[in-house]
């Protein structure tokens, strides 16, 4: 085998998946940073993150894609349309699925997707310390026939469990390229975009099952306050479908959104580093998700995939 020790590796990862399959954890994991929102509801992830690991000899950009489902709405096929965009120019494809679950059909589904890519595919099989060993053999099997994988990896995202095996094979597959991004730096994302899905965890959390994925987070404003320059002053509103969102989400007497904003609030003064004044909005915009005007407005810029 030819040595190739002076060559630096660097290229970009798409990491693609059934909703719920472990994508942000695997990604906060790797980046040990909490970048990417996790929660144990499918569809958190609305927007691509990049979380860039730089070792000594290589630089992986990873890129978190939405959890791809059939579109049933035009939010769907927005999002399936970034998907299949982001695989043609990456370097490497991770299709991760659940090893608790088995092929479903949304694993099917990207399978199609997938289909003709010249980009190599890996099969991480996440959530291993959930199985018995026998059992992965039999899992392996009913993908093996399904696509050319390049590699298949199982690995536990959540307890670490082989993701350094992942790495090091990741990292054998990356062309030689120069380093991208600071080695310091683990995000190229906005903070502002950043904060909005905090929120946005936060409601979903709080809210449970009453409150569907129809909402989204507008940051109004992130400003240094002019009296107090230790203080951060953000102002979000954040949009729901009906009326009757809008009553659960600011709660009793407003204690709902009074704790929304008290965990955000937390969680927004570690990632600025800063004493933080949270306000929060809340406003009825009825049936944004169809509305491709709306999907502009919330962020969701095609050009920026
Ligand atoms: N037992 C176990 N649970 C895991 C593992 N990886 C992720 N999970 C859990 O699975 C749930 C979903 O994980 P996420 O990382 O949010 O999944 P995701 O693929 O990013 O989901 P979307 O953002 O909806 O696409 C969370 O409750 C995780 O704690 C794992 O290796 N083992």
């Amino acid at each position: 085998m030819q040595e190739n020790n002076n060559s630096y590796k660097s290229g970009f990862i798409s990491i693609i998946g059934r909703p719920n399959v472990g994508k942000s954890t695997f990604l906060n994991r790797v980046i040990g940073q909490k970048i990417a929102i996790m929660s144990d509801k499918p569809q958190t992830t609305r927007n691509k993150i990049q979380g860039v690991l730089t070792r000594d000899q290589s630089q992986m950009i990873f890129i978190d894609t939405p959890g791809i489902h059939k579109p049933k709405h035009k939010l769907g096929e927005f999002m399936i349309k970034v998907s299949k965009n982001t695989l043609r120019e990456v370097d490497l494809i991770m299709f991760m699925v659940n090893a608790e679950q088995g092929l479903g059909k949304g694993d099917e589904f990207i399978l199609e997707l997938l289909e003709g890519t010249k980009t190599p595919v890996f099969l991480v099989v996440n959530k291993i310390d959930q199985i018995h060993p026998d059992e992965l053999v039999n899992i392996i099997e009913t993908y093996k026939g399904k696509f050319p994988f390049a590699e298949i990896i199982p690995i536990s995202a959540l307890q670490g469990n082989n993701v350094d095996n992942l790495l090091v094979t990741i990292e054998n597959y990356l062309p030689d390229g120069p380093q991208y991004y600071p080695a310091d730096q683990v995000t190229d994302h906005p903070e502002r975009f950043i904060i909005s899905e905090l929120i946005r965890e936060k409601v979903l959390h709080l809210t449970r099952e009453e409150i569907p994925h129809s909402i989204a987070v507008v940051i109004d404003k992130i400003k240094r306050d002019e009296e107090n320059e230790h203080m951060i002053r953000v102002q979000a509103t954040i949009m729901v479908e009906r009326d009757s969102q809008k009553g659960i989400v600011i709660g009793k007497r407003g204690a709902l959104l009074k704790e929304v904003g008290t965990l955000a609030r937390k969680d927004i003064e570690m990632l600025l580093g800063s004493k933080v004044y949270l306000e929060l909005w809340v406003k009825v915009q009825k049936d944004w998700r169809n509305k491709s005007t709306h999907l502009r407005d919330f962020g969701y810029r095609e050009d920026e995939y």
